[in-house]
C-alpha cells in the first residue's frame, strides 16, 4: 500500500446486505430488523425520523462516511408502521430469517412484507368501516382498463370504459394507491392529476398476454369466460398488473381472492361525480357537514358498514332487486322482536371478512382464530331465527349463512378461550389436545413448583428472609440476596452479578431444573405452534363459506340498519314502479331533519314529476327559503328508495330512475385553475349530453356565476332544451332566482311554476318552507342581507336602488324581450350549434337557393354538392 494512504474501510457485511435489498426496492423505505430493533438507514432514516418523530443518530458503516440511523423497538411496529404508510411511504419489512443465536456469520435477512398504502393487512393501517382499494389503470388512446383489489377482504373488480367512466369509478372506489405503466406517466397525470398515491410498473407488465396468463394461473382456470370478463381486454391488463404488484410486494398467499367480477355499470343508478359530491353521499362538502352515509349507517359489523358505503354510491335499477331489499326491511319493521334478537347476536360478530383473509395470507393470530369461532357461534342462532320466518327473502338469507360447524368444533376443542396474540407466549392450546404437550406442561409446572420449594428451603437454611428467585436471559434462574444478608450466602453458591442493593447467585441444583424447564418450554412452544398451524391450514378450507357468510351477514346488517332507521325516524316503504312518475308526499330531508329540534321540525313538501304532465318544476323563492334543501331531499329520497331503504316521507311512488344529475351549489375548483362558472357550465354540459327518459335532473341557480343577462339566457335555454328534448323527457327540478323563468310555463306545457313561500311581516320575512304552486315576484335578497347583519346604511341604500330599478320597469322589458326572441332559435334543428362550420355553411347555401328558378338538373347537382359538403 502506498505510503500516506489509509486503507479504505470496507462496508460491514450487514450494510452490504442492506444495500443489496435496497437496490432491489429503491422506492421502499426499509425497516431493517437488527436484534430487538427495526432500524432505518441513510435517507430512509431521515424520512422516518421526520414522520415518526424519533431520534436520528449516526452509525459507522465501516466505510469512510457515517450513516444516518433511526430505529424503534420491534414490538412497536404496529404503532410506527401505520404512520409511515399513512404518510404515503411504501415500507419493506426486512426480518431476520434465521435464529441469530445459531446463525453463522451475518444473520440471513429478507423482505417478509412490503406494505404500501394500497396493499395492507395491518389493522392499524386499515379503517374498519372502509375498504382499502389498490387500483391499476391501463391507458390507451380510445379506452382505459381499470381494476380494483382490496387484499384485506379479497374483493377484486374489473372494468373498462372512457375517461369519464374511469374517473367516476376512481372517485367512487377512492383507492389508496394507483398503479400505472411507466410509459403512461404523462397521460396519467394529464387525466387524473395527483389525487392518489401512485406507483409505476414496467411496460412488459401491461400486456394482454401477461395479464391473461396472470389471471388464469391465479384462478387455476383455462380462460376467463366463467367470470364474464373475457371481453374486457384492457381491464384484464389492469388486473394482471395488480397481481404482479402483489408478487412484488411479497404477497404470495392470496387464496382468498377467488373471483374477479365485472363492475356492471348498467346495474346501478348512474351518479356522475359532481352528483355524488354535491349530494354529500359519503363525504361532506364542508368541514363539519354530515353526509348521508352517517345518517343511514347503524351497522354493527365492520363488513356491514363497508357494504352500506357501496350500496350508497351504487343504488339499484332493477325493481326485483330493490323490492327484495325493501321486503326484508318491511319484515323487520313489523317484527321488531326478531330484529332485536338478530342484532344482539350480530353485535358479537367481528370482522370475519378480514379475519378470514388473514387466515389465507397466513397472518392470523391465535386470538383472531378464536374470534372467528365466536363469530360463527353467533351466526348460528341468527340462521335459526331467520329460518323460522315466513318471509322467503329472509329464508334465502338464512340459507346463505354457513356456520362451518366442523371448524367451530375444532377451534373450540383445541384453542384456549382467551389465548395471547403472540403464539410464542404459549398457553394457546387447551389441555387434552396433545398428550406430549400435557406432559411437558406438567414438567414445566412441577419444575417451577420445585424452584419455589428451593427458594423456601434455602431461605430457611441460610436465614435469608428476603431471598428471591428470578430469571433473566443472560444467566437463567438465579437467587437474589439483598446486601444486608450478603454475609449469610453459602460458599457453594456462585455469584453472577452485583447490583446496587443486591447480588445474584446460581447453584448447581438451579441449573439442573433450569435445563429441564427450558427444554420443556421450548418443546411446548414447538408443539403449540404446530397444532396452531395445522388449525390454520384446516381453516383455509373454509375461506369460501366464511366469505359467503360474511357477505350475507353484511347484507343483513345493512337491511337491519334501514329497518331501525325506519322505526325510529318514521320512514315509510316506497312503492317502486316501472313507470316514469315520481310522486313524493310530505317528503323530508333525511339529514337536515335530524339536526332540527322537535319544536321547530322540518317542514315536509310534496314533489310530483312525470314525463307527460309535469316534467319540469321551476322553483323560485327567496334566498334561504329552502330551495336547495327541497332539490336535494328529492334526489336523496329517490336514491334511498333504490338502495332498498325506507324513506322520510308520508308516501313515495318512485318510477325507477336510471341517472341522477345534480348541479347544486357552487363547487369551486379553483385549485385546478377553473372558475366557478366554467365548472358550472362543464357540469351542465355533461348533464345535457347524457340525460334519458328516466333521468332525474336537479339544477340549482344555474347561470348565477355570470352577468344577469347571460345567466337568465343560459338558464332559459337550458330549461327549454330539457323540455324539448326529443327522446329524453328528464324529470327536472330547477331552482332559480331569475323570476323571468316563470314565463316559460306559459309556452311549454310540461313546465310548472312553484315557489317556496315566505310571509312578509313588518318588513321582515318569515320562512314558511312550504312549496306552493305559482311563481314569485321578488327575491328578498335585501332582507337576507339584513338578516346577515349588513350595515343598515347599505341595506337602506340597496332598498332605494331596487325601488328605482323596479320603477324603471326594466325588468318587465327584459321579460318581454326574451319572449320576443323567435322560438325557432331554441328548437333543436340540424343547424343547432352555430359553432359548427359545416352546419353554418349548409344553412347559408340553403338560404341562398331560389328553388323556383332551378331546373331539375340544377337541383340534382346542388344536392350532390351539399352532400359532399356534409361528408
Ligand atoms: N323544509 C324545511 N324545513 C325546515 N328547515 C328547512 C327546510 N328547508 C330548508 N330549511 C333550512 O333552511 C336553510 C336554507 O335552505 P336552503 O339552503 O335550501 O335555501 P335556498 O332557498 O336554497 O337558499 P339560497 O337561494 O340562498 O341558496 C337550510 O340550511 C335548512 O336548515
Amino acid at each position: 500500500m502506498a505510503k500516506g494512504k489509509t486503507k479504505a474501510k470496507k462496508e460491514t457485511p450487514m450494510m452490504k446486505q442492506f444495500n443489496a435489498i435496497k437496490a432491489k426496492h429503491p422506492t421502499a423505505l426499509l425497516l431493517f430488523r437488527v436484534g430487538d430493533f427495526y432500524e432505518t438507514f441513510g435517507d430512509d432514516a431521515l424520512t422516518a425520523s421526520k414522520i415518526l418523530d424519533i431520534v436520528l443518530t449516526k452509525r459507522s458503516n465501516g466505510a469512510a462516511s457515517e450513516m444516518a440511523l433511526a430505529g424503534f423497538p420491534h414490538h412497536s411496529l404496529d404503532t410506527y408502521l401505520p404512520r409511515l404508510v399513512k404518510a404515503g411511504q411504501r415500507v419493506a419489512i426486512v426480518d431476520q430469517l434465521e435464529d441469530p443465536k445459531t446463525a453463522k456469520g451475518v444473520v440471513k435477512r429478507g423482505i417478509t412484507e412490503l406494505v404500501t398504502p394500497g396493499v395492507s393487512m395491518n389493522d392499524n393501517v386499515l379503517n374498519v368501516k372502509s375498504n382499502n382499494y389498490l387500483a391499476a389503470i391501463h391507458i390507451t388512446k380510445k379506452e382505459l382498463g381499470i381494476s380494483f383489489l382490496d387484499i384485506s377482504t379479497g374483493e377484486f373488480f374489473i372494468a373498462q370504459g372512457d375517461q369519464n367512466y374511469i374517473d367516476k369509478l376512481l372517485q367512487g372506489f377512492s383507492p389508496s394507491e394507483v398503479l400505472y405503466c411507466r410509459n403512461d406517466q404523462e397521460a396519467y397525470k394529464e387525466i387524473f392529476g395527483d389525487t392518489y398515491p401512485t406507483f409505476r410498473q414496467d411496460d412488459w407488465v401491461y400486456t394482454s398476454e401477461y395479464g391473461y396468463e396472470k389471471l388464469t394461473s391465479h384462478f387455476g382456470t383455462k380462460n376467463l369466460k366463467g367470470f364474464g370478463i373475457e371481453n374486457l381486454p384492457l381491464g384484464i391488463i389492469a388486473a394482471g398488473a395488480i397481481l404482479n404488484y402483489l408478487e412484488l410486494t411479497e404477497h404470495h398467499h392470496i387464496d382468498h381472492i377467488h373471483q374477479i367480477s365485472r363492475i356492471q355499470e348498467d346495474k346501478y343508478v348512474w351518479l356522475d361525480k359532481f352528483t355524488a359530491r354535491s349530494l354529500e353521499l359519503i363525504f361532506p362538502q364542508n368541514e363539519g357537514g354530515i353526509p348521508l352515509i352517517d345518517i343511514l349507517d347503524r351497522c354493527v359489523t365492520p363488513m356491514g358498514a363497508r357494504l352500506l358505503k357501496k350500496w350508497t354510491v351504487l343504488p339499484l335499477k332493477d325493481k326485483g332487486g330493490i323490492d327484495a331489499r325493501l321486503d326484508v326491511v318491511d319484515f323487520f319493521t313489523k317484527e321488531e322482536d326478531i330484529a332485536d334478537d338478530v342484532i344482539t347476536h350480530l353485535r358479537q360478530i367481528t370482522d370475519i371478512e378480514r379475519l378470514i383473509s388473514k387466515v389465507a395470507v397466513g397472518r392470523v393470530n391465535p386470538r383472531e382464530i378464536v374470534f372467528i369461532k365466536k363469530a360463527l357461534q353467533h351466526a348460528a342462532p341468527i340462521k335459526k331465527l331467520l329460518e323460522n320466518t315466513s318471509n322467503t327473502e329472509i329464508r334465502a338469507i338464512a340459507d346463505r349463512i354457513n356456520t362451518c360447524n366442523v371448524l367451530v368444533e375444532r377451534i373450540e376443542k383445541e384453542m384456549q378461550d382467551n389465548p395471547p396474540i403472540n403464539p410464542a407466549q404459549g398457553n394457546i392450546i387447551r389441555e387434552g389436545v396433545n398428550a406430549e404437550l400435557d406432559e411437558l406442561r406438567s414438567i414445566s409446572h412441577s419444575g417451577k413448583d420445585f424452584l419455589q420449594k428451593i427458594q423456601e428451603r434455602e431461605s430457611e437454611r441460610t436465614g435469608i428472609p428476603s431471598l428471591k428467585i428470578g430469571y433473566n436471559k443472560v444467566f437463567g434462574y438465579y437467587l437474589e440476596v439483598r446486601n444486608t444478608h450478603k454475609d449469610k450466602v453459602p460458599a457453594e453458591w456462585i455469584r453472577k452479578s452485583t447490583l446496587v442493593n443486591a447480588e445474584r447467585y446460581i447453584t448447581e441444583e438451579l441449573k439442573q431444573y433450569e435445563e429441564k424447564i427450558l427444554n420443556a418450554e421450548s418443546q411446548i412452544s414447538v408443539i403449540e405452534t404446530k397444532i396452531f398451524m395445522d388449525l390454520i391450514r384446516a381453516a383455509t378450507e373454509y375461506i369460501n363459506p366464511i366469505q359467503q357468510t360474511a357477505a350475507t351477514l353484511a347484507k343483513l346488517d345493512c337491511l337491519l340498519s334501514f329497518a331501525f332507521n325506519a322505526i325510529e325516524y318514521n320512514y315509510i316503504k316506497p312503492a317502486i314502479t316501472d313507470d316514469k312518475a315520481l310522486d313524493i308526499k310530505e317528503g323530508r330531508h333525511p339529514v337536515i331533519e335530524r339536526q332540527l329540534s322537535a319544536d321547530d321540525p322540518y317542514v315536509p313538501n310534496d314533489v310530483y314529476l312525470d314525463t307527460q304532465e309535469q316534467q319540469i318544476m321551476v322553483i323560485t323563492g327567496p334566498n334561504m327559503s329552502g330551495k336547495s334543501a327541497l332539490l336535494r331531499q328529492t334526489a336523496l329520497i329517490v336514491l334511498m328508495a333504490q338502495m332498498g331503504s325506507f324513506v322520510p316521507a308520508k308516501s313515495a311512488q318512485v318510477g325507477i330512475v336510471d341517472k341522477v344529475f345534480t348541479r347544486v351549489g357552487a363547487s369551486d375548483n379553483l385549485s385546478k385553475g377553473e372558475s366557478t362558472f366554467m365548472v358550472e357550465m362543464t357540469e351542465t354540459a355533461s348533464i345535457l349530453n347524457n340525460i334519458s327518459d328516466r333521468s332525474l335532473v336537479l339544477m340549482d341557480e344555474i347561470g348565477r356565476g355570470t352577468s344577469t343577462y347571460d345567466g337568465v339566457s343560459i338558464a332559459w335555454a337550458i330549461v327549454e332544451y330539457l323540455h324539448n328534448h326529443k327522446k329524453a323527457k328528464a324529470k327536472t327540478l330547477f331552482a332559480t332566482h331569475y323570476h323571468e323563468l316563470n314565463e316559460l310555463a306559459e309556452d311549454f306545457p310540461r313546465i310548472k311554476n312553484f315557489n317556496v313561500s315566505v310571509k312578509e311581516y313588518q318588513k321582515k320575512i318569515i320562512f314558511l318552507r312550504k312549496l306552493k304552486e305559482g311563481g314569485s315576484e321578488h327575491s328578498f335578497g335585501i332582507h337576507v342581507a339584513q338578516l346577515a347583519g349588513m350595515p343598515q346604511s347599505v341595506v337602506r341604500r340597496s332598498e332605494d336602488i331596487l325601488d328605482h330599478l323596479e320603477k324603471d320597469k326594466r325588468k318587465e322589458k327584459n321579460k318581454e324581450a326574451i319572449k320576443e326572441v323567435p322560438k325557432e332559435n331554441y328548437q333543436l334543428s340540424i343547424f343547432d350549434g352555430a359553432a359548427d362550420p359545416v352546419a353554418k355553411k349548409l344553412k347559408e347555401e340553403m338560404e341562398a337557393l331560389d328553388i323556383n328558378t332551378m331546373t331539375p338538373l340544377d337541383a340534382m347537382l346542388k344536392l350532390n354538392e351539399l352532400k359532399k359538403l356534409l361528408s
